[in-house]
Formats: structure tokens, C-alpha cells, sequence
């Protein structure tokens, strides 16, 4: 994310580096209302699109846009989504510490069968750090986006240690007296239910947390003394149709239903308002005695759970399922929580002191599917759905950033089963979140918006850029309409006019006419006539003056009207809209729109200067924060043009020409290989003798991943048809052969990366007929590394080194020697189009058929022994 601050090399969303500028972005509920004081806050510096929400909120203007397509409500409301509100949650809490009352893991589940099969030449979609707590979400070959959580769980994490950091401490809080919740959130089939509700009937090791929490509480208490005890609900949202025949009419019911005695599905939360404390009339509680009870007691549940969704046709993913498990321990209290006049006494009497009750109450919540949550973008009756499931989960986020700000309230009141957690959530509780996450590059996405707050700020965007247009749109057409009626107006204005200057023009020529017949040059009638006519002259410019004044003041006072209409009528829905309170509006809202993206574009250019600047500081520690920031932002499409007409390739070459710092070496060449994905700047960094600079740098460099990204570079820039030859020539394949010495795979698979690159771009050379000879990746020394790795045991790095291969294959630049590589990769390349391209190069070939035929290769099942391979190859 570009537009990310740096805070030691890691990243935060920009908008949450302090927690006001959070709280800003977050609507709460209170802020959806234009309360005096959050008008004088919209007043004092917020967003110009605060502030028209606040105008638009004001005249109670929740309707459609003219055509009705676009809805302002639908535009606000989607700031609030759960999306939003949870990612905000991730992203904030992650950006903390302990933040006291809630903590948030992220937890990554181990590829499933399919997986391995189906992504086996990818890598994960993300990569951990445990023990720096933090996870990297995969942008792209060079770059990913780093966030810190407080706790990282890998694959290899086991139920033991998921328990003891994420549940563990809430455990002892609630064996303390106080009320604790465990939530897992997260995408469906990554975890969520193996992480929690794991019985471990066959293998203690895979217990979840219900299980085990039970076991410490249990472990923790007398049987004499104390109790415990367990309701298990479901929180479910269905489809329910009150009438039958109006069939549209659906509407989705937050409902609490007992999966104890499922035939209850209709309880009620009751609140005490003196304690507080929360509680479920009509729900069974059932006393635990031991594990085995309570494990009967979860399956028993469970059971329950799958037959009622079986039974709405809906899938577990969609409801919440929540364990409640009440805790009553007698305890010796300590001295602070008896009387004062009892505190003072001695030891003697203090041992009669009556024993304390402690209550706590532990909450453990499977949510429902975050994927769900992320169909709110959808339309009609999936909208309506996802928005009535997303409704708990959004008021959840809510609470949850409340508590991880520590904020005073905590808005509660928004769902069931926010409601249901109150007393949990309140004064000394504490919350703890894990979130799971899948590994499969293919649900990157689902992932990245799960993490990645930017990634929604993008697609809000978006949407403020839709309906921008399409309000331009429409008040384009408004406005014509409006400019014909005044061209009509100025129009019949002007004729007026030009008739009465006809008329005195008239009445000029008969006057002179007469005195002429007359033979009368009588100078002072005269003299009398002009004067009059002046006059008139000046009486008809006055009029029409005054007609232009009056028609602004009539226009003027029909947007007044208008604007009281407005008000009249402020939920009246398309039948009261005045098209010019909207035209207005509309134009307040595209002016400012453009007023803030030129601050913006301004902004983001001084930055770009300053930044750049930065680059040439005195100060090395500058320097380097400088190289990172301006590596970042190379690393998004659309602030590469800005950099490099700022100038900043120009910088970043001189910081590899004038080394000084591995560190800022390597991500300067980071950066270059970044703009080096472009191709007008490939152009340009070739210009600025980039690739004698990479080449430099590539034969002096040891650390891998200095390395990577310069390997990375040349090979953008060996993709790249015009370059080819001047590549060649300034040693750019000579750098990327060089740096093969760095065994690293990750090195070695932006080589093979770039060997492919180049080679495909001489295969499309000769079948154009703009080159001939033999290659120059062969000239150069590369087939014998080619053939080498044509079986790297690395996916990726084989993938690209058989791709090369049966590129040069196909044009005869490299004798029969390939051949027995293009038969293995024939038929054993995991990729179906590397096979068909070797099969498509060996029937295409007559050498090699004749080759074939000479060796009685068979179509299926040869495979060359590697000694034979390189004596091949040593014989080419
Ligand atoms: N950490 C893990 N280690 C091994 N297997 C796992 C792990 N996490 C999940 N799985 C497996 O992945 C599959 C999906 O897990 P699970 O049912 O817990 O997902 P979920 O998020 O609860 O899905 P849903 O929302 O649909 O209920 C299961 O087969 C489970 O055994």
C-alpha cells in the first residue's frame, strides 16, 4: 500500500497512525447523526465529504439521485459495513500492543489436499514472521505489505500453543471473577471451527479451545464449592416471508436459538439494569461436572447446530454460534474486598472471614463466514441478505474498536449479538481475537480484504469515483436543460430590446425625414430630439437592466423555495425531490470532489519533491527512511509516473552508482525493478545506463537479497523486444548469468525469470524474421545453466527454465541436445501450456523428428538420465 507510513520498515494504514485520525474515518453511530456539535467537528477540518454528508444528512436527504441508481445512504452506509468496521478492527489492533482489553492473533491454516495439488507451483498468498509478529501479504515478485499483530500463528502452530496465547489469558481472568470473550473470525474453511470447537476425540493434541478452556477451569475449581455451568446458542439470520403471496416482501430475523433444545428459537436477552449483567430467560443451562459431560454436551450441540441449518437450508458459515460457560468459584478474598471495618483486624480473625463468591463469565464465538461480510457489494436480494448478516458483525467491529481505544462506551445496543456480549465486553473484560486466514494465492483477495485496510479504501474510492461520474452526468444534463431555458429567456430579453431600438430608429428617420421636407434646419429641435432620444436610450438599457435583475432574483428565490420544499418533504423519495436542490448539491459535492483531488495531486507532487529530495540528505539514517518510503511508493502502478518525471529514477540510479549503504543499495534496487515493470521506463532506465549500473552492482553485491531485486530489474528489462540487443551488449546477460554464484532460490528464480523473458523475446524475434543466428542467451554462456536447472527441484525456478528452453528450441537455435529435455517437459511440466509448447516444438522441428527416430524415442515414458544430459550438453 503505497500510501502506507513506515514505522521501522512497517506498515500502518495512513489513516490509523493516531487513534483520532481512526476514530475519524469510523462512523459510530452517534456520528450519523448531524448533531450540532459533530457539525461544528465536520466545521473545524474534517473532509469535505464529512461535510456534505452532515448537509445531506441534514435535509434528511437518504434518497435516490434523480434516476434513483445511486443512493448516498447506500455510499454512507458502506463506510459502516462489517468489511470496514473489521478490517479497521485487524488493522487497528494490530497496530497496538496489548491494548488491555482486546488482543488479536492471526492464525494461517496448512494447505489442504487440494491446495498442494492446485497451487503446488505458487507460493502462499502470504508469509509469516512469528517471531517478529508480523505477517507480509503479497503484492506481487518484489513486494509485500507488512502488519504486526500480537500474536502470528504459522501452519505449524499447534492447539496447545493457539490456546495458551489466545485463550489462555482469558481463561484466568474469568477463573478470577471477571467475564471474558474468545472470537474467531475469518473466511469460511480456514479454521475457525478447527481452531475453536475441535473435540479431539482421537487426538488430545487437536482439542480446540472450548475444550480446552473447559479443562483449566475445570482443573481450577472444587467440586464442593463451586460450579459451572454451559448454554451453547446459535445467532441466526434467515429468510423469513410473512405473506406468502407478497413474495418479494422477505425479511432477515436476528434470531437466538437454544442448540440445547433447538425447538426454542425465539429468546430473548434481558438486561439487569442495576448490574447490568446480562442473561437468557428460556435458555438451557446445564451443570458441567467433568470434561466428559461438557464434551458430550458440545457434540450434542454441534449436532443440533448442523440439523437446524440443514433444516433453513442455510450453511453453518452463516450463523454465530456462541458458548457460554458460567463460572462461580468460592474463593478466600482479598483483603480490599471485605468492609473496611473487617480489613484492619488480625490474621486470627481474618481466617474466619467468610469465603468471597467470584462469578465470570466466559464467551467463546464462531462467527459467521467474513466472507459473507464481503458480499455486501452485491446487488437486490443478495444485498439485502448479506446486509441483515453483516449487521451483528458490524456492530461487533464497532464494540471491538470501541474497547481497543478504550473508549468510555461501547455501542452495544446496534445487534443481538453485540447485546449478548455487553457484560463482556465492559470495564476489567478482555477480548481476544484470532483470525484466520487461508494460505491459497487463489483466495488472495478474500485474504487481503480480511488484512489489508487499503485494499477497501481503494475500492471506496472507486465507488466515490462511480457515482462522481455519474452525478457529473447528470448534472451535465440538468444544466442543459437549465441553459436552454435561459437562452430562451436572454433570447426574447434581446428581441425586446433590438424591437425598441428599431422602433426609435424608426421614429429618428421620420423626424429627420420631416425636417427636411420642411427645409427647416431648425438646430435647436434638433438639438431637443437627440436629447430625447438619449434619454430613451438610456430609459431601455435601464429596463432591460432591471428585467436581468429581476430574472437572477427570480432564480434565486425558486432555489429558496425549492430548499424549504426539500425540507417539507424530507422522506418523500423521488415525488419531492427538487431538481435544484440536487443540481445544487450536486455541484457542491464535484466541486469540491476536484477542489480536493487537485490539493491532493498537489499535495502528493510536493510530497513526491520533498521526498526525493530526501534522498540526497546529509543524514544517512534520512537517507535510507527516504529510499523506503520512495520503494513503496514504486511498488503501486499509479505513482510510478509521478516518480520518475520527478525525477526519482534518476535518484535511485545515483544511489546505485554512488554506493555507500547495503541497505539503501538494496532497496533502491528494489525500487528499480519495480519501475523496471513498466515499459516506457525501461526505455529510460536503459538511457540512463541503468543496466551497466544493475551489472555494477550485480558483480559486487553478496547479500541474496540485494541480489534478488537487481536480478529482478535486468529480468523485467529482458522482457523487454527493443532492448534486446543493447542489453546484450552492455552485459546485462553476462549480470544475470554472474549472480547464479548466490545459490538462494530466491535469486536464482528472478534469473531463470529473466533467461525466459529474453528468450521468448528472441523466439518472437525469429519467427517475425527480425532476427537471425544463434541466440544470444547462448552466446552468452546460458545454456549450460539452462539445461542444469531444466529439473530444478523449485517449481518456480523450473517452470521458467523449461519455459526458456523450449523457446530457444523452437527456432533450431540450440542444436538436438535440448531434445531430451523438451521430451521430459512434454510430458512431465505441471503446467499444461509449457507441455503443449514442448510437444508443439518437437512435432514442429524436423531435426529433432529425425532426432527422435535416430534415438527411438518413444512417445511416452523416456526420461534421460542426468549423466547422459551433460555429456549432451558439454557436446554442444
Ligand atoms: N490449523 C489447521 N491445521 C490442520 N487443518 C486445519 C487447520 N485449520 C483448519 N483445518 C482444516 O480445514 C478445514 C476447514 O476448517 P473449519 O471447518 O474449521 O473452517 P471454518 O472456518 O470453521 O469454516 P466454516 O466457516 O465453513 O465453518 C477442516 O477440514 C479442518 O480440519
Amino acid at each position: 500500500m503505497a500510501t502506507g507510513g513506515y514505522r521501522n520498515g512497517v506498515q500502518k494504514p495512513p489513516n490509523l497512525r493516531t487513534s483520532s485520525s481512526f476514530k475519524s474515518k469510523l462512523p459510530s453511530s452517534n456520528s450519523r447523526r448531524s448533531t450540532p456539535a459533530s457539525l461544528a467537528a465536520a466545521d473545524s477540518g474534517c473532509s469535505f465529504i464529512a461535510k456534505v454528508r452532515l448537509i445531506l444528512e441534514r435535509f434528511g436527504l437518504l434518497l435516490r439521485i434523480l434516476g434513483g441508481k445511486c443512493c448516498w445512504g447506500a455510499t454512507w452506509r458502506k463506510d459502516t459495513s462489517p468489511v470496514a468496521t473489521m478490517i479497521h478492527v485487524h488493522i487497528y489492533c494490530s497496530s497496538w500492543k496489548w491494548l488491555g482489553r482486546v488482543r488479536v492473533a492471526v492464525r494461517l491454516r496448512p494447505r489442504n489436499a487440494e491446495e498442494l495439488v492446485a497451487d503446488a507451483d505458487f507460493a502462499d498468498c502470504v508469509e509469516l514472521q512469528p517471531e517478529l509478529k508480523r505477517l507480509k501479504l503479497r503484492k506481487n515478485n518484489w513486494d509485500s505489505d507488512t502488519y504486526e499483530f500480537d500474536e502470528v500463528l504459522t501452519e505449524f502452530a499447534s492447539q496447545k500453543r493457539v490456546y495458551e496465547v489466545v485463550a489462555k489469558p482469558v481463561v484466568e481472568s474469568v477463573l478470577d471473577g471477571y467475564n471474558g470473550t474468545v472470537m474467531a473470525y475469518g473466511q469460511t474453511g480456514t479454521g475457525k471451527t478447527y481452531t475453536l470447537g475441535r473435540l479431539g476425540d482421537e487426538d488430545t493434541s487437536a482439542r480446540g479451545i472450548m475444550v480446552r478452556s473447559m479443562e483449566d477451569i475445570l482443573a481450577n475449581i472444587s467440586p464442593e464449592t463451586d460450579s459451572i455451568s454451559v448454554s451453547y446458542l446459535q445467532l441466526e439470520n434467515f429468510e423469513k416471508c410473512p405473506n406468502s403471496e407478497v413474495w418479494f416482501m422477505q425479511l432477515y430475523m436476528e434470531t437466538i436459538q437454544d442448540l440445547l433444545n433447538p425447538a426454542n428459537d425465539n429468546i430473548s436477552i434481558v438486561e439487569d439494569q442495576k448490574t447490568g449483567d446480562v442473561s437468557l430467560p428460556g435458555a438451557t443451562i446445564l451443570e458441567i461436572r467433568d470434561q466428559q459431560s461438557f464434551v458430550e454436551l458440545l457434540r450434542l450441540g454441534e449436532a443440533h447446530r448442523i440439523a437446524a441449518n440443514t433444516k433453513l437450508n442455510t450453511e453453518s458459515s452463516r450463523s454465530h454460534a456462541l458458548l457460554m460457560v458460567h463460572v462461580k468459584r468460592s474463593v478466600p478474598g482479598r483483603d480490599d474486598e471485605y468492609p473496611l471495618e473487617t480489613q484492619n483486624r488480625s490474621s486470627l480473625v481474618g481466617n474466619l472471614r467468610p469465603p468471597m463468591l467470584r462469578k465470570g463469565k466466559l464467551i467463546v464465538v464462531d462467527l459467521a463466514g467474513s466472507e459473507r461480510i464481503h458480499k455486501s457489494g452485491s446487488e437486490g436480494h443478495m444485498l439485502e441478505e448479506a446486509k441483515s448478516i453483516n449487521l451483528s458483525l458490524s456492530a461487533l467491529g464497532k464494540c471491538i474498536n470501541a474497547l481497543a481505544e478504550n473508549s468510555s462506551h461501547v455501542p452495544v445496543r446496534d445487534s443481538k449479538l453485540t447485546r449478548l456480549l455487553k457484560d463482556s465486553f465492559g470495564g476489567t473484560s478482555r477480548t481476544s481475537l484470532v483470525v484466520t486466514i487461508g494460505p491459497s494465492p487463489r483466495h488472495r483477495a478474500e485474504t487481503a480484504s480480511t488484512i489489508l485496510f487499503g485494499q477497501r479504501q481503494k475500492v471506496y474510492e472507486n465507488e466515490i469515483e462511480r457515482i462522481r461520474l455519474e452525478a457529473q452526468k447528470r448534472v451535465a444534463e440538468a444544466e442543459r436543460n437549465y441553459v436552454e431555458v435561459l437562452e430562451e429567456e436572454k433570447m426574447k430579453c434581446q428581441m425586446d430590446y433590438m424591437e425598441s431600438i428599431k422602433k426609435l430608429e424608426e421614429k429618428w428617420t421620420v423626424n429627420q425625414q420631416k425636417h427636411a421636407m420642411n427645409g427647416e434646419v431648425h438646430i435647436g429641435a434638433v438639438n431637443e430630439e437627440v436629447a430625447e432620444l438619449k434619454t430613451m436610450l438610456q430609459n431601455e438599457t435601464r429596463l432591460r437592466k432591471a428585467a436581468e435583475e429581476e430574472i437572477q432574483k427570480l432564480k434565486t428565490q425558486l432555489l429558496k423555495f425549492s430548499k424549504m420544499e426539500a425540507r417539507s418533504y424530507p422522506d418523500s423519495g423521488n415525488s419531492g425531490n427538487p431538481l435544484l436542490v440536487w443540481i445544487a448539491l450536486l455541484h457542491l459535492i464535484i466541486c469540491g470532489l476536484e477542489k480536493e483531488a487537485m490539493e491532493k495531486e498537489h499535495q502528493s507532487q510536493t510530497f513526491m519533491n520533498k521526498i526525493l529530495s530526501l534522498l540526497e540528505s546529509e543524514d544517512a539514517n534520512v537517507r535510507i527512511h527516504a529510499v523506503k518510503v520512495v520503494a513503496n511508493l514504486a511498488a503501486e502502478e499509479a505513482n510510478q509516473e509521478k516518480i520518475v518525471e520527478a525525477g526519482g529514477l534518476t535518484s535511485l540510479l545515483m544511489l546505485l552508482r554512488r554506493y555507500e549503504d547495503e541497505t539503501i543499495r538494496r532497496i533502491a534496487a528494489g525500487a528499480i525493478a519495480n519501475l523496471a515493470m513498466n515499459e516506457s521506463n525501461q526505455e529510460l532506465i536503459m538511457a540512463q545506463g541503468g543496466i551497466c549500473l544493475l551489472a555494477m552492482t550485480a558483480a559486487d553485491a553478496e547479500d541474496p537479497q540485494t541480489l534478488r531485486m537487481v536480478a529482478g530489474a535486468i529480468a523485467n528489462l529482458c522482457g523487454n523486444d527493443k532492448l534486446q540487443t543493447r542489453l546484450r551488449s552492455e552485459g546485462g546477460i553476462k549480470a544475470l548469468l554472474g549472480m547464479v554464484r548466490c545459490r538462494h532460490p530466491d535469486v536464482l528464480s528472478q534469473v531463470a525469470r529473466g533467461i525466459a523473458n529474453f528468450a521468448k523475446c528472441e523466439s518472437r524475434a525469429s519467427s517475425q524474421g527480425t532476427r537471425e543466428g544463434r541466440s544470444l542467451l547462448i552466446e552468452d554462456g546460458a545454456l549450460p545453466w539452462i539445461v542444469q536447472n531444466a529439473n530444478n527441484e523449485a517449481s518456480l525456478i523450473r517452470r521458467h527454465v523449461e519455459l526458456a528452453l523450449c523457446h530457444l528450441a523452437q527456432h533450431d537455435m540450440i542444436s538436438g541436445g535440448a531434445l531430451w529435455e523438451l521430451v521430459r517437459i512434454s510430458r512431465d511440466c505441471s503446467r499444461e501450456d509449457i507441455r503443449a509448447l514442448a510437444r508443439r516444438t518437437l512435432a514442429s522441428s524436423s531435426t529433432f523428428q529425425a532426432e527422435m527416430r535416430r534415438l527411438r524415442i518413444e512417445q511416452k515414458g523416456f526420461r534421460m538420465p542426468p549423466a547422459a544430459l551433460r555429456e549432451l550438453c558439454h557436446e554442444m
